[in-house]
Order: structure tokens, then C-alpha cells, then sequence
């Protein structure tokens, strides 16, 4: 290889990537001072670097980079040269000018913050070139992490405007970011769903990996600190892919809706803290390439655990594999930009912040839409809990119905059986009061009483026993009621062998025509007990109750009462088996 001739910044520029004019060559030792890698470089044994991008992977050892300047530019003596990337562990600037004088100057975040030239996320090194001088740049830089040297040359206006938009384009990405968290995190307040716990952990941790490969996180959280600046990005990586499994385990619902893919997950979370603990001990170049590979693992795994879910029907997984779609092509593009593999352009190198702003912001839209989704499904729970109460509440009021109809018609039963004389099945004498004095009060017609006693039924008894007796009393009574049925009378057993009729719209003298016909009815026929043929008569008291009876129909019954009681008596004294009217014994 041939030495390049001298990068000659010529008036107008204001910008320059160094990288054309650059040779390298790799020191794979690292022990060769400046004077070594002069001998190297006029032996001609630095060669051109193999792409504009400058980016070799992860190496041991160091790399030394040459170029000579000129500068012709006769209004700018001061220009800074950039190194622009972040991570590079130690970066050691060499100006030999003509007369053989060196300047040296430290720059990497193995050196404290504030050696740098200007207070900025990228090593920078302020250089004087008075024009017409010829001075040979060397830059050696030595790095755990991925050797990546595009170096740049800037006027301080040409700087301040690029570090302007850069800076512009990092705040509003964390911009996003923090009102992303601040939003989420009021939500995970109100709700106290673990989703958004887990969101927020995922987005802070990642916040913080990126915040470390920019460079701010040397500039900002650690300016002092060799050991931080080392164990920062994989220990930030790590945190990150745990949040965004545990995320990816609550929001996806892995252990009720994939048990398997559950264990999974939970695997690949252990896995990933032990490398993060594993990561304070074990070199940069041995954690860090493991922690990025781990990244696409964990995000590939996402997207499968995601289609299963998916594809059991669970619909916020869909966004939220768009989500992790959006970031994978980010991650991607940067990890092969670490790796040499794509070139540095303004879309891969953001492509993460690209990538992960819309994943957040689609993740954080998912969020809501499965919350959406579950409160939809606890309102149909209700609904459908609401229901099946109603139904059961109509069932328990239809039971509960029927039972009371039970209930009234038993106590209608027990009322009736209470008004009821057990042995004829005549009404009782209680009863025959209650109903005349309702007859009574309406008072709008004659009401007449008739008493009837049966004759000699001791004698019955005596002959023929009492079971015979008790037939010959039911006998009785249905010949009696027969008799009484076309008088709409109210017919009662009074006691013993005794029974009162009430007959309402009729006179004494019709009502004595009811007692003959009834008294000749009990003639007609004997009744018939077994082998017993039992002749029966009646002797019959008839009386019609007074009318306007004023407000004592208690006192006119009994009056009436005691009348047809007598009435019955004068029959019974008359020779039996006759009728007689009380109005005829006055
Ligand atoms: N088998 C039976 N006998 C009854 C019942 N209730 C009352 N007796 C009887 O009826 C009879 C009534 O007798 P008494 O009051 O002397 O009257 P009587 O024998 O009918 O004579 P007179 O009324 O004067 O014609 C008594 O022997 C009672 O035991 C009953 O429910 N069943």
C-alpha cells in the first residue's frame, strides 16, 4: 500500500469527512507508541480504510489512523476534528507539524468528560492549522467496544449548526419518550395495571441504552466514570430485554393464553439478568455483542409469542406486533451498523430511535386498545351476570307464587274446615251466625228460621248404637239440604241432633210450608245403616225474624233464635214429628 497524498482544505469548506484521506493500520497488540506507527506508516504499511464508514466490529488490540493536512483556507486557522461515535474507549490525537513538535491530546470516555474540546456527546479535539502548514494527523484509538472511527473535520460554524440539528433530533426523540412515560406512567397510577408498569420499565430502560450509545449518558450520568462508560450499555440492554419480555408476558397474557410460550419468556428473563450480573464482571467485547444478539432473540421471540396469541383469537396483539415489527427493522439496521455490515447513513444510524419512538408510541396505543378490550368483555360479564340474575330473581318469584298460592289455598282450606261441622259436613253453628248477620245488614228482605230437632234420637242410639246414629245425623243432613237446595237456604247443625235454616226472602207461613215438605221428606224414606232400616222424623220451630233490627243483629239473632227454639219446643210438646210457628204460640 501506498501513502495517500495530503487532504488539502481548500477556501469554502467548512466540512470535511475525513475518511478518503484516511490510512489505518490494526495494531493488534496495541503496544506501538507514535513513533512506531510513524516508522509503520513511512514503511508504507498503512492502508486506505476498506469502506467510508470506517467501522471494523469488535477488535482487539488498536487502530491507528493517519492523514496529512494542509490547510489553504485563509480565513480559518481553528477547526475540530469529531470523532463520531460515542462509545470508542480511549482516542489519542497526534498533530506533528513540520518542524517535528507533537501535540497530544485524550479524547474516549476512558478519559474524564471534561478533557474534551467542547462540551458535546462525541470525542472532539480542537486543531490549529495556520494556513500553508502541513501537519500529520495521527489518531489512535483503542476500544472494548465495536471500532468504529468516522472522523470529521468542522469549522466551529459548520459544528454548531450540524450539533444544532443533531441535538434538535435527540431532544425531541427523548421528547417523545418522556411524554410517553409521563402519560403512561399517570395511567399505570389510575389503573394499576402491570402492562403499564412493565411498559414504563421497558421504555426507561431503553430510554437509557440509547441515551448511552448517544453519548449522553457519558456526558450527563457519568463524566467521570471508565467503569460505568463500559458496563453501561450492557447492563442498560439487559434491563431492557427484561422489560420487554415482562411486558410482552402481561400485555399478551402469556400465562392463561400460552402456558408454554409463559416458560419461555420466563427462560429468556432469567437468561438476561444473569448476562446483565455476568456483564459487571466480563469484559465489554464479550457481554456487549451477546447483550445485542439477545436483543434481536428477544424481539424475534416477542413476534412469535405474538402470532400465537394472535392467532388464538386475541386481537390487541395485533398492533402490538406491528409495534415490535417497527422496532426490529430499527434494531436491525443499527446492530448491522455495529457490526460493519450496513453503511453509516442518517437512517441507519437513527434508524433505533426511529424505530423504537413508533414502536413506543404504537405499544403505548396498544396499551389503550386492550384496555378498551378488557373493559368491553367486564361489561358484558356484567351484562350477562345481570341477566342470569334477573332470570333467577323471575324463577324465585314464580316459586315463591306458586307456594303462596299453595299457602292461600291450605289457609282457604283450614278456613273452610273451621266453618265446617265435621261429622255432616253441614256448616257450623259459628259460621250460621257470621252469614245471617250479613243477610241481615243488607235488610232488604224477610228472613225466616227454622228449627229442626230430630225425634227420640236417644232412643236411635240406644237401639242401634251411636255409628248407626252418626249415619241416620248425615242422612239427615242430606235430606235436609236436598230439601232447603231450591231456597237458597243457609242450613247449619246447631248441636247434636239438631239443625237451623235460615231462609231469606220468605215469610213465616212459607217458610212453615218449606218445614212440612221437609218434615215429609225425612218421612218419605227411612235411612239405611248397614243391616239397620232406621225410620226418622223431625219435629220442626219455625219463626221469621223481625225486620229493622237497627245495629243489634247479634242480640235479634239470638232473640230469633230463642223464638224458633220455642217455636220447636211447642212442636216437640205437640206430639213430635209436626211444625209449629212461634208467632202461633203468642
Ligand atoms: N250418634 C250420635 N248421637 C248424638 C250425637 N249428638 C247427640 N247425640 C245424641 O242425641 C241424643 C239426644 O237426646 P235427647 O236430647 O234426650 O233427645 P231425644 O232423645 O232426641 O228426644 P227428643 O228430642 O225429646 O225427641 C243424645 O242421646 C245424644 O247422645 C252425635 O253426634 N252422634
Amino acid at each position: 500500500a501506498q501513502t495517500r497524498g495530503p487532504l488539502v482544505i481548500d477556501a469554502g469548506q467548512s466540512q470535511l469527512a475525513l475518511s478518503p484521506y484516511v490510512d489505518y493500520l490494526h495494531d493488534v497488540d496495541g503496544d506501538a507508541d507514535l513513533d512506531a506507527a510513524r516508522v509503520w506508516q513511512q514503511e508504507g504499511r498503512f492502508q486506505p480504510l476498506p469502506s467510508a464508514s470506517a467501522a471494523f466490529g469488535f477488535q482487539p488490540g488498536a487502530f491507528w489512523f493517519h492523514a496529512r493536512l494542509v490547510n489553504l483556507h485563509p480565513g480559518e486557522p481553528r477547526w475540530l476534528l469529531v470523532q463520531e461515535y460515542a462509545l470508542s474507549d480511549r482516542v489519542d490525537v497526534y498533530m506533528r507539524r513540520e518542524d517535528g513538535t507533537v501535540q497530544h491530546q485524550r479524547g474516549g470516555d476512558h478519559a474524564p468528560f471534561k478533557v474534551r474540546s467542547i462540551r458535546y456527546r462525541h470525542p472532539n479535539f480542537a486543531l490549529d492549522l495556520p494556513p500553508g502548514d502541513a501537519v500529520d494527523l495521527y489518531v489512535r484509538v483503542q476500544s472494548q467496544s465495536s471500532m468504529q472511527v468516522p472522523l470529521s473535520l468542522y469549522t466551529p460554524t459548520a459544528f454548531t449548526e450540524m450539533s444544532r440539528d443533531a441535538q434538535l433530533a435527540i431532544g425531541l426523540y427523548y421528547g417523545i419518550l418522556l411524554a410517553l412515560f409521563f402519560y403512561n406512567l399517570v395511567l399505570w397510577l389510575t389503573l394499576r395495571d402491570p402492562s403499564y408498569f412493565w411498559y414504563l420499565f421497558h421504555i426507561t430502560a431503553f430510554g437509557l441504552v440509547l441515551f448511552t450509545l448517544n453519548g449522553l449518558g457519558f456526558e450527563y450520568l457519568w463524566p467521570s466514570s471508565a467503569w460505568l462508560a463500559d458496563k453501561a450499555v450492557p447492563l442498560s440492554i439487559c434491563l431492557a430485554l427484561i422489560g420487554m419480555q415482562q411486558f410482552a408476558r402481561t400485555f399478551l397474557e402469556l400465562p392463561q393464553r400460552w402456558p408454554r410460550g409463559n416458560w419461555v419468556s420466563l427462560g429468556l428473563i432469567t437468561f438476561f439478568a444473569l448476562l446483565g450480573l455476568a456483564s459487571l464482571e466480563l469484559p465489554y467485547r464479550v457481554s456487549t455483542p451477546i447483550a445485542s444478539r439477545a436483543v434481536l432473540v428477544g424481539v424475534l421471540w416477542i413476534a412469535v409469542a405474538s402470532i400465537v396469541v394472535l392467532r388464538r383469537g386475541y386481537r390487541p396483539a395485533r398492533l402490538f406486533l406491528l409495534a415490535w415489527a417497527m422496532f426490529l427493522l430499527g434494531t436491525t439496521m443499527f446492530t448491522l451498523v455495529a457490526f460493519g455490515v450496513l453503511p453509516k447513513t442518517f437512517y441507519t444510524e437513527y434508524g433505533v430511535q426511529i424505530g423504537s419512538a413508533l414502536e413506543m408510541l404504537l405499544l403505548s396505543v396498544a396499551l389503550g386498545y386492550r384496555y378498551a378490550a378488557l373493559r368491553n368483555e367486564n361489561e358484558r360479564i356484567v351484562r350477562e351476570a345481570k341477566l342470569h340474575l334477573e332470570q333467577k330473581v323471575m324463577q324465585r318469584t314464580g316459586e315463591l307464587r306458586s307456594a303462596l298460592g299453595q299457602l292461600e289455598n291450605a289457609h282457604a282450606r283450614l278456613r273452610e274446615s273451621s266453618q265446617r261441622d265435621g261429622l255432616t259436613g253441614l256448616h257450623n253453628r259459628t259460621h250460621f251466625r257470621e252469614r245471617l248477620l250479613e243477610i241481615l245488614e243488607r235488610g232488604d228482605r224477610p228472613v225466616s228460621l227454622l228449627m229442626i230437632d230430630l225425634d227420640h234420637f236417644k232412643s236411635i242410639n240406644d237401639r242401634h248404637g251411636h255409628l248407626v246414629g252418626d249415619d241416620c245425623l248425615r242422612w239427615a243432613a242430606r235430606t235436609i239440604g236436598q230439601t232447603l237446595r231450591p231456597h237458597e237456604a243457609l242450613l247449619a247443625r246447631f248441636g247434636g241432633e239438631e239443625f237451623v235454616a235460615a231462609l231469606p226472602g220468605m215469610g213465616v207461613h212459607d217458610a212453615a210450608r218449606v218445614g212440612e215438605s221437609l218434615r215429609q221428606a225425612l218421612h218419605a224414606q227411612p235411612c239405611t245403616s248397614g243391616p239397620h232400616t232406621v225410620r226418622i222424623s223431625a219435629s220442626i220451630g219455625v219463626h221469621q225474624l223481625p225486620t229493622g233490627h237497627g245495629d243489634d243483629g247479634d242480640d235479634a239473632i239470638d232473640q230469633a233464635l230463642q223464638r224458633a227454639d220455642e217455636a220447636l219446643y211447642a212442636a216437640k210438646a205437640g206430639g213430635r214429628d209436626c211444625v209449629r210457628m212461634a208467632g202461633a204460640l203468642a
